[in-house]
């Protein structure tokens, strides 16, 4: 059911700093910061030739990044996302399985324009899920 690896999402406390070792130490391609109102974020992506890392620091006061980054203050990774052809397929799917969808189980636009979901991490592994439509 899943496809492509999307991105990579590290949560960082400083994005301007986090965008720098990218850029600067790493010489990688990074695209503007960006905002995500609905998401809680602002979000830097580095364009790698085969996927993404997508630079997370939390925007407002219920960021849900906010937990992860007082449990890890240096930050660290946070999810992968993974593309899928329908996403509700792959919702009913993952949910007929008894996974936990986040939120209120139905897709967001997320920072590509597309819907995006996210699966709870103790469903998954110990590692967040995103899942967005191709
Ligand atoms: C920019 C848009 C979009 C895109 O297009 O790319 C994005 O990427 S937005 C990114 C930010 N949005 C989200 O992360 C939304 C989904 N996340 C959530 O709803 C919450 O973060 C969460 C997953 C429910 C966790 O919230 P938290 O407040 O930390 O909950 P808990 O304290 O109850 O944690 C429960 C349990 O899970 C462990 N945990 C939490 N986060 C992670 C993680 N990122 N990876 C692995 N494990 C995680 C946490 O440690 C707890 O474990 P226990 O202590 O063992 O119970
Ligand atoms: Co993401």
């Amino acid at each position: 059911m899943i496809g492509r690896l999307n991105h990579v999402a590290i949560a960082v406390p400083d994005l301007a700093a986090a965008t720098a070792v990218y850029r600067d130490t790493l010489g990688a391609t990074v695209t503007p910061a960006t905002e995500q109102p609905e998401h809680g974020v602002t979000v830097v992506f580095i364009e790698l030739p085969n996927t993404k890392i997508e630079l997370l620091e939390p925007l407002g006061e219920k960021s849900p990044i906010q937990a992860f980054l007082d449990r890890s203050p240096a930050g660290g990774i946070h999810h992968v996302c993974y593309e899928v052809d329908d996403i509700i397929v792959a919702r009913d799917k993952l949910k007929s399985e008894g996974a936990r969808v986040l939120g209120d189980g139905e897709p967001k636009i997320g920072a590509h324009g597309k819907p995006v979901l996210f699966l709870h991490p103790k469903d998954m592994l110990g590692t967040l899920v995103e899942l967005e439509q191709a």
